[in-house]
């Protein structure tokens, strides 16, 4: 178990009215959610970053979906009219993408195409944010990121209000996080009620990784302690978590998704972390994990509200 004595002081500063009840339908939903995916095997394609392509597909393999990849429009148009969800990581850029993402986002749009974001190292370089601005009035319906994307994605878009829209002094790292989740809980309330404003049934999520996730839907917030820091020495642990985020969007609402797939990861970083004995054997010992952790340890995990 990963949750230490500083993080189990966090869960306490940062809980608002304890864990879910038992039986709380967003429970069933969860569990649910978990059985639709391994007996269904839901299709749900990515545009993701080749630094971590093979395990986002291995981790939608292992969660109980199944995977491709796609990189063209008319391509990832096709194949989203046959496939439960689609998922884009703009975390490596080639020369192509900046209109082939707009053209897939508007493409999506248009036909009403449940897609997650993961917008890695948002705010780095003009192209990155070309892209994630094309973005704005087609949004995804879920977004999944760490606190500094989540930041950056809602200060790009014009989300924040006059205190926040003030320079934070954050600033982009690369891929990692600079921030705690705790200080992207404003921008994540306001980026969910952007995507829940812009979905033709009035529903969107974000999702902040990081030691204790914080899941939105812009009006009930959740906080889900747990997972393993080994999970930010392996390459991938966010990126594939947002495939599966795709993969449970492809069988449920896009609250419930969420927090489907960051409590499975979380379980499965808590048993992988068990057994290992350093990145390497984490990362097997992860995928395992995801394949046989039950839906009853994910659905009654800790869910703070
Ligand atoms: N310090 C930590 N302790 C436990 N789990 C963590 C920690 N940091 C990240 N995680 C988990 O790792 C996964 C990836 O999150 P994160 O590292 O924030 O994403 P990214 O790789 O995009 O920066 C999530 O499931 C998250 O809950
Ligand atoms: C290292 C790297 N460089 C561009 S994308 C990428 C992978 C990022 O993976 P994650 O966001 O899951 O840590
Ligand atoms: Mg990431």
């Amino acid at each position: 178990m990963s949750i230490d004595s500083s993080m189990a002081s966090a869960v306490t500063s940062t809980s608002q009215t304890g864990n879910l009840p038992a039986g709380h339908p967003l429970r069933t939903r969860i569990a649910d959610a978990v059985h639709a995916v391994r007996s269904t095997t839901p299709l749900a394609q990515s545009f993701t970053n080749f630094v971590t392509i093979n395990l986002v597909a291995n981790a939608q393999l292992a969660a109980g979906g199944t995977a491709a990849m796609s990189y063209l429009p008319d391509d990832v148009l096709d194949i989203a009219a046959i496939c439960g969800a689609t998922y884009i990581n703009v975390g490596t850029l080639l020369p192509f993408y900046k209109d082939a993402l707009a053209d897939i986002a508007r493409g999506l749009h248009d036909q009403g195409k449940p897609w997650v974001l993961d917008p890695v190292a948002a705010g780095l370089g003009a192209t990155r944010t070309a892209i994630l601005e094309s973005f704005r009035d087609v949004p995804p319906t879920i977004v999944r990121g760490n606190a500094s994307e989540i930041i950056v994605l809602d200060r790009m878009w014009g989300l924040t209000d006059t205190d926040a829209a003030a320079d934070d002094g954050t600033r982009p790292a690369g891929v990692e996080s600079v921030d705690e989740v705790d200080s992207a809980i404003p921008a994540a309330r306001r980026l969910a009620r952007h995507l829940a404003a812009h979905s033709p049934n009035g529903q969107g999520a974000v999702a902040v990784s990081g030691a204790i996730d914080f899941i939105t839907d812009g009006t009930h917030d959740y906080r889900l302690p747990g997972g393993s820091a080994l999970m930010t020495k392996i390459t991938g642990a966010g990126c594939s978590l947002g495939g599966v985020v795709g993969t449970y969007l492809a069988v449920a609402d896009p609250l419930t998704a969420a927090m489907a797939a960051s409590l499975h990861f979380n379980r499965a970083g808590e048993i992988a972390e068990a057994a290992a004995h350093g990145p390497g054997s984490f990362q097997t010992e992860f995928l395992d994990a995801l394949w046989n952790v039950t839906a009853e340890q994910i659905a009654d995990s800790t869910i703070l509200q």
